[in-house]
């Protein structure tokens, strides 16, 4: 059998939405699914028993994180990533060429692969299609993504142009380097900025390719979200209907309501334990950012609508002082919170398309978390 499989469940009478389930050698997960980020092997102060009951099938690595430290070497003598880090559901891990643009400014990109600068000595390093092939073998993830250039934003037609093309040509290269094996599965990934021809063009390339699962890149990186929703509405209905599609780095929970109802299934965004370290919570109200004074004295919940450990067990006085004082614990407890309610957010998506009901969802939501505040 193939590594990855996708089933899908039904669509949403409303939107292009579908509910489905992505089957992997690690066993399988309900989409649309958030897939929380564990850069350096581990999602930041969660123990992996704690990130399985609020519910994840899948987790994110970062291949350029751990082929630096502490080598992917050393990952493939403990034998691969699962175990060096103690997680025994699916694992997704990028190219590593993201970190490069985002990462290091020191770059030189040419049609053999990208010449940067390590972030952590200064030392000058090299990353191709079959370099990030290799390191991502030695990891054993369930999912590969392919390597690939995310374009800055904007970004001109003419450098869109080759740039997509290039990506086209690094993306048959990982293919031919990808050992093939029946455990791991490999994904594209579509690039073309807002251009609807060059989005169609790297469609076609790699839907020719035959990949068993498609990523939609190059978004997410400072455009209006009215630009992503208007290039994710051409492009999504591109991508083959019987395979996962994956909008990476989205995202806030607009944007993964937004993202499920144009047809996505699949996202990934390092928010949620990014805002959690210095104390902003998600909450069915909004943003709390709990340093605020006036939570000094309020003994209730950070959200009297989730039903998660920190909420069930602590008050926003408490959690504030745990911030104040600079305890760590106050960390563990946002970060568990923040993923707990994304993970709940796309429980209550899946339910709404089961009930044809996204759009509705999408209103109340957004009435009661304050999107259409002015
Ligand atoms: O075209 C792309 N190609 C490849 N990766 C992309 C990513 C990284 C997705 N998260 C990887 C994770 C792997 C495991 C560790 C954590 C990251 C993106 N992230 C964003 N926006 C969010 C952004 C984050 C930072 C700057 S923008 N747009 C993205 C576009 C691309
Ligand atoms: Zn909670």
């Amino acid at each position: 059998m193939t590594a990855i499989k996708y089933e899908l469940i039904k669509k949403d009478k409303q939107t292009g939405a579908r509910l489905g389930v992505v089957h992997t050698p690690h066993g399988s997960f309900d989409t649309p699914a958030f897939m929380p980020v564990g850069t350096q092997a581990t999602v930041k102060t969660m123990a992996p028993e704690e990130v399985k009951e609020m519910g994840a099938g899948i987790i994110l690595s970062n291949t350029y994180h751990l082929w630096l430290r502490p080598g992917n070497d050393i990952i493939r003598e403990a034998g691969g990533l699962h175990k060096f880090m103690n997680w025994d559901r699916a694992i997704l891990t990028d190219s590593g060429g993201f970190q490069v643009f985002s990462l290091s400014d020191m770059r030189k990109i040419e049609e053999e692969g990208v010449h940067f600068r390590n972030h952590l000595n200064g030392d000058k390093l090299f990353l191709s299609p079959e370099k990030s092939m290799q390191i991502q073998n030695d990891l054993g993830s369930d999912i590969m993504m392919a390597f690939d250039e995310c374009p800055p934003f904007p970004a001109t037609y003419e450098y869109m142009k080759a740039s997509v093309e290039r990506t086209s040509r690094w993306a048959e290269r990982c293919l031919t380097a990808h050992t093939n094996t029946d455990k791991q599965g490999l994904f594209g990934i579509i690039q073309g900025g807002e251009f609807e021809e060059l989005r169609k063009q790297s469609a076609k390339d790699l839907i020719s390719l035959d990949f068993p699962g498609y990523a939609i890149g190059g978004l997410s990186v400072g455009e209006p979200k009215d630009v992503m929703n208007r290039v994710l509405e051409f492009t999504a209905p591109l991508m083959p209907d019987n395979k996962p599609r994956y909008l990476m780095g989205v995202g806030s929970p607009d944007s993964l309501i937004d993202g499920a109802i144009r047809g996505i299934d699949m996202f990934d965004c390092v928010l949620p334990t990014r805002i959690a370290r210095n104390g902003t919570f998600f909450t069915s109200k909004g943003r709390l950012v709990i340093k605020g004074a006036a939570n000094a004295r309020d003994f209730g919940p950070i959200d009297d609508k989730c039903d998660c450990y920190t909420c069930k067990n602590y008050s926003r006085a408490y959690i504030r002082h745990l911030f104040k004082a600079e305890e760590t614990f106050g960390m563990r407890l946002a970060s568990y919170h923040n993923l707990h309610f994304l993970m709940k957010l796309m429980e209550k998506i899946r339910q709404a398309i089961r009930e044809d009901r996204l759009l509705d969802f999408k209103e109340e939501f957004f009435e009661e978390y304050g999107y259409n505040k002015p």
